[in-house]
């Protein structure tokens, strides 16, 4: 994978808001089959940096790179034609919608390209197909404001992949969802995600979801890039797990 082409690159990324920085100067490259975990504490710049890869904030200063194109300032819509996709730390979706319509929808944004919005919508077959892969069959045509949150993130998640993403970012796939739920919902995500064979970024709080399904560790700590490495030369680093992973050094 060291030698898979590029497919995104942070070069330098700095984000101010007003007086404060939040991000001081990211750079990292993501290759195509990567699976990055980016881990960090309360307020590291997790999302921020990920709202700046996909178009929702403009850096205050470096650039974005995709499969080696400047993408810097790209709004997120654009970005999603090339290729890019996203689910939410808290899903987006519309309460009173069903999961089935939800999947529908996406399925007409992701052939926008080939046909009107305002035309009919499409059959459904692969709406149909992600819902059965998701395992959300069942509840596909309750209101999403009835539905439990661990199926509200795979809702939202199974949107992202009927876009047809290269690179899916995810921001905290498990947050909210009760331990119980959290490993079978990362289990049915990973299926899907391997399935597409699709590239991931995803931020996570959770070090044993981490370890299990990552193959790079980026860890952030006060707008700063800590360490960037394998799963396990970066939660064996000193400084990650005394700040990040709040480790205390056990005496030797
Ligand atoms: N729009 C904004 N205006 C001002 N400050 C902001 C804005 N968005 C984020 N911040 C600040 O930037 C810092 C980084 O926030 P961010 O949400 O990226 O952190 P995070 O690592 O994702 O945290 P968490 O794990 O709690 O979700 C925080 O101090 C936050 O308060």
């Amino acid at each position: 994978m060291a030698d898979a082409p590029a497919l995104l690159e942070a070069q330098g990324l700095v984000m101010r808001f007003g007086a404060f920085t939040a991000l001081r100067g990211i750079s990292a490259t993501i290759r195509g089959g990567e699976v990055v975990g980016l881990i960090g504490t309360n307020g590291a710049g997790k999302t921020t940096f990920l709202n700046m890869v996909t178009g929702y904030l403009r850096p205050t200063e470096g650039r974005v790179l995709l499969e080696g194109r400047d993408v810097t300032g790209t709004g997120p819509r654009e970005m999603v034609g090339r290729g890019l996709a996203r689910s939410f730390q808290v899903p987006q979706l519309f309460p009173e919608m069903t999961a089935r319509e939800h999947l529908v929808l996406a399925e007409a944004l992701a052939d926008q390209g080939q046909r009107s919005l305002l035309g009919p919508l499409p059959e459904g077959g692969r709406a149909e197909a992600m819902l059965a892969r998701f395992g959300l069959a069942a509840i596909a045509d309750t209101a999403v404001s009835l539905v439990p949150q661990g199926q509200r993130k795979l809702i939202d998640i199974a949107m992202a992949l009927m876009l047809r993403p290269r690179l899916l970012l995810l921001d905290e796939p498990t947050s909210g969802v009760s331990s119980a739920e959290k490993g079978p919902l990362m289990q049915t995500v990973f299926e899907a995600i391997r399935a597409g064979g699709v590239t991931v970024l995803f931020v996570e709080h959770d070090m044993e979801i981490v370890e299990r399904y990552v193959t790079r560790i980026l860890a952030f700590r006060d707008g700063e890039l800590l360490a960037d490495g394998t799963p396990e030369a970066v939660l064996r680093d000193r400084e990650v797990a005394r700040s990040v992973l709040r480790r205390k050094e056990v005496a030797t």
